[in-house]
């Protein structure tokens, strides 16, 4: 596998901007729709602080005016608009070079993601709708779970209008990459912002998969230990989730995970070379139609799938376990828009 380039760390989230002397674009509209929620608030305001957004439209069926309202008081460059209710839905999108998307229900204790998809489809499905009229072209990133099967919702959706660009969108799993690097750390007393280990496969149980033997810097772990942490990365939103004890799953982590994609998007997008993130996308590297993998960022979305890379005997068996967990995930998410 290419290697992977430093992982795009906070830092450079907040100050990304001094790295873009060679560009010659620089106004970057996004829309977050889902924008007054848990995870919306937080990534709206990480991305206010952003120099590299010149706008950033909240969109919401409640509350966005008041968020909007709120993060304009910030004195940073990105002009902020709030649009509320599927009335301002296309007005939400217009222009927009990036659109991430968290709308959707958390899961509670004992649910797992593929239960939120009776809600979270038809949400998808509906934004997706929209942006396939108003912004075809725009880079999208879903953070809507089950993000197994809303990338396949989302993907149809485009096709469906004639507009889809398998290279724009994205199921963002930056999170299960966020945490593969901090549990790691933790273990290796080494600092969180050096190590980068790349999570393929899907975003949810055993179909995410940690690359432990890509990790870098180079570690390694007795077999038990490498198992148990293995296991901790792929059940680290359900830890979340009991600790928040039905307030809901992971936001502040997201919201910093999802911050991070959108800024690599828009770095790429501004023609930065070398920009890689995970995320699980139209894919043709193993049976399963979608599947995260490092990917070459762009101005065009997937500048180059990374692919799979090396991997141990351990890891060969992780994706081997999640492909038929994957298939049923994409399936469903495929039926579901061609049904309704
Ligand atoms: N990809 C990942 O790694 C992660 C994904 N998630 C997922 O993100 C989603 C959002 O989580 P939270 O922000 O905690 O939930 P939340 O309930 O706090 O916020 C969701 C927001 O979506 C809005 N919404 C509902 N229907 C909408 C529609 N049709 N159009 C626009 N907005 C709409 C709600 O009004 C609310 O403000 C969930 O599905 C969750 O499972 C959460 C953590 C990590
Ligand atoms: O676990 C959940 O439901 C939310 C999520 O996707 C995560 O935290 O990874």
């Amino acid at each position: 596998m290419a290697a992977v380039t430093k992982p795009q760390i906070f830092k450079s989230v907040l100050n990304g901007a001094k790295q873009f002397s060679t560009s010659s674009k620089s106004h970057t509209k996004v829309a977050v729709m889902g924008a007054s929620g848990g995870i919306g608030q937080p990534l709206s305001l990480l991305l206010k602080q952003s120099p590299l957004v010149s706008q950033l439209n909240l969109y919401d069926i409640v509350h966005t005016l008041g968020v909007a309202s709120d993060l304009s008081h910030i004195n940073s460059k990105a002009k902020v608009h709030g649009f509320v209710g599927p009335d301002q839905l296309k007005s939400s999108l217009e222009g927009c070079e990036v659109v991430i998307i968290p709308a959707g229900v958390p899961r509670k204790p004992g649910m797992t993601r593929d239960d939120l998809f009776n809600i979270n489809a038809s949400i998808v499905r509906d934004l997706a709708v929209a942006c396939a009229e108003v912004c075809p072209k725009a880079l999208i990133g879903i953070i809507a779970n089950p993000v197994n099967s809303t990338v396949p919702i989302a993907s149809e959706v485009f096709q469906k209008a004639g507009v889809y660009d398998p290279n724009r969108i994205f199921g963002v799993t930056t999170l299960d990459v966020v945490r593969a690097n901090a549990f790691i750390a933790e273990l290796k007393g080494l600092d969180p912002t050096t190590v980068n280990c790349p999570v393929i496969g899907g975003h949810a149980g055993i179909t995410i998969i940690p690359l432990i033997s890509q990790c870098m810097p180079g570690v390694s772990f007795p077999t038990d230990q490498l198992k148990a942490l293995t296991e901790r990365i792929q059940e680290a939103g359900t830890e979340v989730v009991k600790a928040k004890a039905g307030a809901g799953s992971a936001t502040l982590s997201m919201a910093m995970a999802g911050a991070r994609f959108a800024i690599s998007l828009i770095r790429a997008l501004r023609g930065e070379q070398g920009v890689v993130e995970c995320a699980y996308v139209r894919s043709d590297l193993t049976e399963s139609k979608y599947f995260s993998t490092p990917i070459l960022l762009g101005a065009n979305g997937i500048e180059k799938n990374l692919g799979l890379g090396n991997l141990s005997d351990f890891e060969k068996q992780l994706v081997a376990a999640s492909i038929p967990e994957l298939k049923k995930n994409i399936k469903k998410g495929e039926e579901f828009v061609q049904k309704n």
